[in-house]
């Protein structure tokens, strides 16, 4: 069963005098990933943070049908997660302190609690991380503590723990989470991320690999020229016109891959 998790209905974002982005609509359904990539300065996290509700409930956004001025801030948080960009811990919280953060909102048992940390860890294989001061960490290895985190918030309060919990009616918005991986963290994170789609969760995720998520997402919007110039499957959107008009560049390839989009070069 799909549904419209959010929409966006004729978006246009400024800052101050400046106008950072325009005329964007669109919708995004559970159970799916959704790319958006462009160059640098282009509005991704400006359009990221306008999906989380938090700078100023905008009324042109929807969570579930209903406006995001209709909502708290508090009910914003049960439905939906946002890991930013190069997050990072102002204090020496240990890992599973950050963690467990991610359940505060809920009135639960703390073996409860508990009980997801270990699903989640075992998920994103941060069993070795845990119990570790996050100040110590490598950035890869913060950044999947950080991930995990924000995967914590999504399980509704007293869901019964499993490895397939219903996550439909969920969002998951995440600014660049692959940039300090390795590549076989990278490829878990997306396989892991891809897994929780399956389980009905609706997913955000910008990036500048397109190879690497273009994999796993439905959906791609690339931005430029402070508007969403193109919109659909990673195989639609993928193309020659499409991609140089975003990097502002005609030193790009397209290389087929069997049973996957296009393998962009340059
Ligand atoms: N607080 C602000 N005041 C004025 N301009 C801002 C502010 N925040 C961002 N901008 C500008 O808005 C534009 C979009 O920034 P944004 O961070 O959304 O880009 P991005 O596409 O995520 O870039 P990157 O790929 O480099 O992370 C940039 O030109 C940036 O300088």
């Amino acid at each position: 069963m799909t549904e419209d998790i959010m929409t966006l209905s004729d978006v246009t974002v400024s800052q101050g005098d400046q106008l950072l982005l325009r005329h964007v609509s669109g919708t995004l359904t559970s159970g799916t990933m959704t790319a958006i990539v462009g160059e640098n300065g282009c509005g991704k996290s400006t359009l990221l943070r306008l999906l989380t509700g938090t700078p100023n409930h905008d009324a042109s956004v929807s969570l579930l049908g209903r406006s995001l001025q209709q909502w708290t801030l508090k009910d914003i948080a049960r439905h939906r997660a946002v890991m930013q960009q190069t997050p990072a811990s102002p204090f020496a919280f240990m890992t599973d302190e950050i963690l467990l953060l991610g359940r505060s909102l809920y009135h639960e048992p703390f073996v409860h609690r508990l009980a997801w940390m270990e699903q989640v860890a075992q998920w994103f294989e941060l069993q070795p991380l845990l119990n570790r001061d996050i100040q110590r960490l490598s950035g890869g290895e913060r950044q999947r503590i950080f991930l995990a985190k924000a995967v914590m918030q999504l399980f509704s309060e007293n869901q019964a723990v499993t490895d397939s919990p219903d996550l439909h009616g969920k969002l998951l918005l995440l600014d660049e989470p692959t940039s300090a991986l390795d590549l076989r963290y990278q490829r878990l994170v997306m396989e892991q991320l891809g897994y929780l789609t399956r389980l009905g969760l609706c997913i955000v995720c910008i990036s500048h690999d397109i190879n690497l998520v273009s994999p796993y997402c439905q959906q791609m919007w690339v931005l430029g020229e402070q508007r969403c110039i193109a919109q659909g499957s990673p195989a639609d959107v993928l193309t020659l016109p499409v991609l140089t008009r975003c990097y502002r560049t005609a030193e790009i390839e397209l290389i087929p891959r069997p049973g996957k989009p296009p393998l962009v070069a340059h």
